[in-house]
């Protein structure tokens, strides 16, 4: 039996940190939802007692190091199953670039075998164990939009943003999400607004959205990388509603409400960068 599932890629319309913890993780509070770029997953199941994962992606890391490989490792150790699966990744989401790719992925890959292994775990139950394989995975688990704390996996779902168009674009740098919190300095940063976030949402109030995105890690990489706040500023001359870098970066993204202006912020940039998206916010919780 095969079955097809759905990762799709969020971005953060806030990412705050309140302080860093005693575990060396760092509190947070964030405002994500996700968009309608994804990879797609293939999972078969296997008779022999085994976890095989392949895509053709050069940037994906094979097996044990492959984040989709640990939600099933995890799920099979926490459930005690005895069934093997093939997970095949078709990549589309770019790597190691703040849109929580990897996380999307294992989120799938439990959601796939609760369905594949006839598991019947609730989202909360996937979610609790999807928050072993990383701080992304729960918020994965379920999609849409949320305000997250804690290290990432305290969750209150909130309804989606008004529909607009989010331009992505990823200069060809790679970022290490535990580089940029180690040299985030708490002294110096301008903190987002996250209540006036969450209620710009639940007043469908895009003005109000657009107004009040804000990145405290945008400190660090777009010190360490020029290029993220040239995209930045580039984007904003090109005509968008609002710029902002997604989670620990590089894929900067633009708002716009107006075809028109999408199309002048992607043509605009197809030049020069080479990763460039045009794609919606979804923001609701699907079925994948
Ligand atoms: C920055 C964010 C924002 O959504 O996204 P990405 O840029 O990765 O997409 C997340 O916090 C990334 O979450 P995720 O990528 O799942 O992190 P994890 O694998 O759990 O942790 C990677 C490393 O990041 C640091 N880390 C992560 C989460 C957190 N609340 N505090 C931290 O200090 C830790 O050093 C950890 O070792
Ligand atoms: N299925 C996967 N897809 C993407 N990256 C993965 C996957 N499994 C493991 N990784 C590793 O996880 C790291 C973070 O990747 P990703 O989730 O794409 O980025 P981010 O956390 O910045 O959004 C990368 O260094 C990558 O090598």
């Amino acid at each position: 039996m095969k079955l097809h599932v759905k990762a799709p890629a969020k971005i953060n319309l806030t990412l705050d940190v309140l302080h860093k913890r005693t575990d060396g993780y760092h509190e947070l509070e964030m405002v994500m939802t996700t968009v309608d770029l994804a990879d797609r997953l293939e999972l078969s199941r296997l008779e022999e007692d085994r976890i095989i994962v392949h895509s053709e992606s050069r940037f994906v890391p094979s097996g044990e190091r492959n984040l989709a490989y640990q939600a099933a490792s995890v799920l099979k150790k926490e459930l005690n199953v005895k069934k093997g699966v093939e997970i095949s990744i078709e990549k589309h989401i770019p790597v190691a670039a703040g849109l929580a790719g990897g996380s999307s992925d294992a989120a799938a890959v439990l959601r796939g075998l609760n369905r594949l292994w006839d598991l019947r775990l609730s989202l909360r139950e996937l979610a609790e164990i999807g928050a072993k394989v990383g701080s992304d995975v729960p918020f994965c688990v379920y999609g849409g939009t949320a305000l997250a704390k804690g290290r990432g996996e305290i969750l209150t779902p909130l309804p989606p943003p008004p529909s607009c168009w989010v331009v992505l674009a990823k200069p060809p740098i790679g970022v290490s999400t535990a580089e940029v919190y180690e040299n985030l300095s708490l002294e110096q940063i301008d903190h987002p607004n996250t209540r006036q976030m969450v209620d710009a949402i639940l007043n469908n109030d895009y003005d109000s959205i657009c107004h009040n995105i804000g990145n405290v890690l945008e400190s660090v990489t777009l010190a360490r990388h020029p290029e993220v706040a040239e995209i930045k500023g580039d984007m904003k001359r090109f005509g968008a509603d609002a710029v902002l870098m997604s989670g620990s970066g590089p894929t900067v993204y633009a708002l716009a409400r107006h075809d028109s202006r999408m199309h002048r912020i992607y043509n605009g940039l197809r030049g020069f960068c080479h990763q460039v998206y045009a794609v919606r916010i979804l923001g609701k919780q699907e079925r994948y």
